[in-house]
């Protein structure tokens, strides 16, 4: 299968060590032989702290997203650095550099694009660019709950949602750089425009990209 794989900051670079890297990329090159792999990274709090300095600064919120690409765009370098030969060496800024990129055979890693939108957004987009059978989004929790589960313990699990159902949720999430909490109306409504088949899951164990793949863990966002 063709698989965009979007991996959220906050999983990669929770804290400044290699380990979560070396990770996924043995579990990405224990992938690639039978899928076609594209990976999306995203800036986590590095990002978030750069940004809240640049805005402190003055700067404005293009400007501040602008930034946070970068951070995704160097947290894609060095999930290539541990990737090595299987990565693409270079990091695609738009989407027409990654289809150019994957011609090479190896799996494409990318972080951010323009202003505007979230790594979660790149996904989708990419994954219609691309026409990605499967699009997996591995975050910091199990999937998809009614509310946010870190701060509602009683938060009830959706095992599956359609996007415009999730696009209702979370309608009044924030859309300023460094938030596009959970996952970005954007990407919400790719996944519908394109019918892109899309799991939500915990990306805090690497396994899970596996289980995923599989089906049967996190959350299945129906594309209508
Ligand atoms: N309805 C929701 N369902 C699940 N998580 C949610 C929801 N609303 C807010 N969140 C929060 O979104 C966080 C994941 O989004 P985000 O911080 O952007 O992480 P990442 O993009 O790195 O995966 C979760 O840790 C959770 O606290
Ligand atoms: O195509 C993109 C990707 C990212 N960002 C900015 O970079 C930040 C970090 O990306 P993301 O939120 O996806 O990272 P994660 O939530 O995975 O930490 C975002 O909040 C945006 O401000 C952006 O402007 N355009």
């Amino acid at each position: 299968m063709r698989i965009v794989i979007t991996i959220g900051g906050s999983i990669l670079i929770s804290e400044f060590t290699h380990e979560m890297f070396r990770a996924y990329a043995d579990i990405l090159n224990s992938l690639r032989n039978e899928h076609e792999l594209f990976v999306v990274v995203g800036g986590g709090r590095p990002a978030r702290d750069y940004i809240g300095v640049a805005r402190k600064l003055g700067a404005g919120e293009a400007q501040c997203d602008d930034i946070g690409i970068d951070v995704t765009r160097l947290n894609a370098r060095v999930l290539i650095t541990a990737l090595g030969e299987s990565a693409y060496p270079s990091v695609p800024e738009n989407f027409r550099e990654a289809v150019r990129f994957a011609a090479s055979g190896r799996i494409v890693v990318m972080g951010g694009t323009e202003p505007a939108h979230s790594t979660d957004a790149v996904g989708a987009i990419l994954a219609e660019t691309v026409g990605a059978d499967l699009m997996i989004n591995l975050t910091s929790v199990d999937g998809f709950y009614d509310r946010d589960p870190q701060k509602y313990p009683d938060a009830r699990f959706y095992p599956e949602i359609s996007a415009s159902e999730m696009l209702e949720h979370l309608s009044e999430s924030d859309v300023k750089a460094g938030t596009y909490e959970f996952f970005d109306h954007t990407a919400l409504k790719m996944i519908k425009r394109s019918g892109i088949k899309t799991i939500i899951a915990n990306g805090s164990d690497p396994e899970n990209l596996l289980r995923a793949i599989d089906g049967g863990i996190g959350t299945t966002v129906i594309p209508e």
